[in-house]
């Protein structure tokens, strides 16, 4: 059997509760932290678990109370710290350790770091962790990339702290190198789409209804009963719900409207763009945290800029339900293409219907959507297309007049939707069988002599354009 020492860098949010996690699974643990204090803080509250993880002052004495084969576990910020851990952890391993690193890193770091241990006869896994502080405790769903030998290595440990859907554990390797990362990453974009149109809903309501944050907590609520049940909707509901004990105010009133963002949704649209798909939803996320941060600029613009009698609006409550239902779908869609994309580029064979189950439990955008994704990747999909499938064709046609309504009403009205706009632009785009870049050809061809096709016979073709 293969017996492995296990050590873990980085006690912050998710390197503690992953501690933790592993140690109520039963294995011990070396742990090493920059500031030692946290492992003292960590090791006080584990209770019963403290006996199994040890506290080191150094990499190298972390090392040295491992036996090989060792697996060391990263749960530091991307970049630098990733990569400077791994260079003060190398020159104390023996052939055949593992280092892991759990946190968000660029796949494109990891391919470099997985080549560069490679060569030094060490081994690598890339593993995107979703969760929380809370999924990571007690059971993240976790995609895992590198080689095939190293995960059977290790696949007993990932799987006894992974989150568990129906008997079924949410981890599994998913290709070579950067796979994990690159799916992780993507999982973050779609994040960011439907954190972004459930922003937008809360939105119309508040500023077209003035509806209260406890009223609109109540309709999340109710939507979470229903098919859009995820994870990300109960948490709304709670948001909204939630008094500052200070002020006696909703916290979402307290709360400044300034999202920040560590560069996974930037990521996904760059290689999105990179690969020639559109990830339209996910980059109106990504824009919209990125005007959110203009704070000084949007209260000196709304003075400028606004015009003085905008309507009052309604919304009907089953056509925001349906608008959130069709949106949400366009954003994972986008989000598997890109996948796909990848899939095919870097030739990692990315089985998306198991990408969808061990999405079901422990990550972030955990949702009753994900079993009928799941089913339709396991089910012919017509021009590999998840939008095209029996299942969300008839989803998507029966709901979109709903999102039509929606943002027509919020654009009359200047409240903004830009996921929401993106999804239904996307739609008809897609959707629309005879475009318009015709037009874009024959501007090309003017302008440079790109030439172009014809639609009633083979070949390139000029203008004469005068
Ligand atoms: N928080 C979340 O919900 C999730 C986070 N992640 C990812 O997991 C990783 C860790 O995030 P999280 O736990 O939230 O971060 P925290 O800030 O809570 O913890 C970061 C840890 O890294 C240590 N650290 C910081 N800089 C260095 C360095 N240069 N060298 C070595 N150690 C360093 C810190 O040590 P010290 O205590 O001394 O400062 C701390 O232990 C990130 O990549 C993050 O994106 C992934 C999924 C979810
Ligand atoms: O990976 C995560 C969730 O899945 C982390 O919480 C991540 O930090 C979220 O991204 P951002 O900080 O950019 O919102």
């Amino acid at each position: 059997m293969y017996q492995i020492s296990l050590g873990l860098i980085g006690v912050g949010t998710m390197g503690g509760a992953l501690a933790l996690n592993l140690a109520e699974h039963g294995y011990d643990l070396s742990l090493y932290n920059l500031d030692p204090r946290t492992i003292d803080v960590l090791i006080a509250r584990a209770g019963d678990l403290a006996p199994r993880l040890q506290k080191t002052e150094s990499v190298t004495e972390l090392v040295a109370s491992m036996t090989p084969p060792r697996a060391i576990m990263l749960l530091v910020p991307a970049g630098g710290p990733v990569d400077a851990s791994i260079d003060a952890l190398m020159p104390h391993l023996d052939p055949g350790d593992t280092i892991i690193d759990g946190g968000n890193s660029d796949f494109r770091d990891t391919q470099a770091r997985t080549a560069k241990l490679e060569a030094a006869g060490l081994q690598y896994l890339g593993v995107g962790v979703s969760g929380g502080e809370d999924g990571a405790r007690h059971g993240p769903s976790m995609m895992v990339g590198g080689s095939q030998q190293v995960w059977q290595n290790l696949q007993s440990v990932f799987e006894a702290i992974a989150a568990d859907f129906e008997g079924t554990p949410c981890v599994a390797h998913l290709g070579p190198d950067g796979a994990g990362h690159f799916v992780k990453t993507v999982h973050n974009g779609i994040e960011y789409a439907d954190m972004q149109i459930i922003a937008e809903i809360y939105g119309l309501l508040r500023d077209g209804e003035a509806q209260s944050p406890g009223q609109i907590s109540l309709l999340f609520g109710r939507w979470n009963q229903g098919d859009l049940n995820s994870y990300l909707v109960e948490i709304t509901a709670g948001a909204l719900a939630a008094i500052d004990p200070e002020t006696g105010k909703p916290v979402v009133d307290v709360i400044v409207d300034q999202a920040g963002q560590k560069g996974t949704g930037r990521w996904t649209v760059i290689e999105a763009i990179r690969m020639g798909q559109s990830a339209s939803i996910i980059e109106a996320a990504v824009g919209s945290r990125v005007v959110s941060s203009e704070r000084a600029v949007r209260q000196m613009a709304e003075r400028v800029l606004r015009e003085q009698d905008m309507p009052v609006v309604g919304f009907d409550e089953d056509d925001l339900e349906a608008a959130f239902r069709v949106a949400r779908v366009l954003a994972y869609a986008q989000g598997f293409r890109i996948l796909k994309a990848a899939s095919d580029e870097f030739g990692w064979g990315l089985d998306f219907a198991k990408i969808a189950e061990i999405w079901r439990a422990g990550c972030i955008i955990r949702s009753a959507l994900l079993d009928d994704i799941s089913d339709a990747f396991r089910s012919e999909l017509p021009q590999g297309r998840l939008v095209l499938s029996d299942h969300f064709a008839a989803l998507l046609k029966g709901n979109v007049a709903a999102l039509r309504r929606v943002v027509s009403t919020a654009v009359l009205a200047g409240i903004p939707v830009p996921a929401l706009s993106s999804a239904v632009s996307w739609y008809d785009e897609i959707s629309k069988a005879r475009g318009t870049t015709n037009l874009i050809q024959a501007q090309r061809d003017i302008f440079g002599a790109h030439g172009f096709r014809r639609s009633d016979k083979d070949g390139d073709f000029h203008g004469l354009w005068s």
